[in-house]
C-alpha cells in the first residue's frame, strides 16, 4: 500500500480493500433495524456492485460509475438525515475494520456528506 499516493481510493487500499469495505458496510446496514426495511426488496448484488463503482469513483479511483443518478434512486423512499447519519457510521466502521486510517475515514465521510441532500431530498422537500 502506498501511503504517499494522493488519491483516497489508493490510500484506502485500492479495489480489493474497497470491495471488502462495501461488503462489510452492507452487512452492517442489513443488520441495522433502522435501515434494513429500506433494503428489503433490493437486489443486494447489484447494490454492492454499484456502490463499489460509486465510491471508487468518488474517491478518485480509476472506475466509472454506471448506476442510476443518486437523487432519482433515493427519491420518495422516506430517507431522513438520521438514516443518512447511520449509513455513514456503518461506512466508517467498515472502513476502520479494514484498516483505513482515521484521516482517510474523515476525508471519505466529508465526501459522503456532499451527497446528503441528494439522498434525503432535503433540497426539494421540507421535513
Ligand atoms: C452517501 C450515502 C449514499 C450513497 C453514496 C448511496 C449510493 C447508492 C448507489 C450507488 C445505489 C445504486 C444505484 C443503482 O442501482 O443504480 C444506491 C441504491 C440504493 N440506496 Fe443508497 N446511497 C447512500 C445512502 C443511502 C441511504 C441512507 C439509504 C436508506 C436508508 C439508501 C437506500 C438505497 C436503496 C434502498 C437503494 C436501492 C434502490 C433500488 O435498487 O431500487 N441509500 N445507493
Amino acid at each position: 500500500m502506498n501511503h504517499d499516493s494522493p488519491e483516497l481510493f489508493d490510500r484506502m487500499g485500492g479495489a480489493d480493500a474497497l470491495s471488502a469495505i462495501v461488503q462489510d458496510m452492507y452487512e452492517r446496514i442489513f443488520n441495522d433495524p433502522q435501515l434494513a426495511p429500506f433494503f428489503k426488496h433490493v437486489q443486494a448484488d447489484r447494490l454492492r456492485k454499484m456502490q463499489y463503482e460509486f465510491l471508487a469513483s468518488a474517491f478518485q479511483g480509476p472506475v466509472n460509475y454506471t448506476g442510476a443518478e443518486l437523487t432519482a434512486i433515493h427519491h420518495n423512499r422516506g430517507i431522513h438525515a438520521a438514516h443518512f447519519a447511520l449509513f455513514c457510521t456503518h461506512f466508517a466502521e467498515a472502513a476502520r475494520a479494514h484498516g483505513a486510517k482515521e484521516v482517510d475515514v474523515d476525508q471519505a465521510l466529508g465526501q459522503l456528506a456532499t451527497y446528503k441532500d441528494k439522498i434525503t431530498g432535503d433540497s426539494n422537500v421540507d421535513g
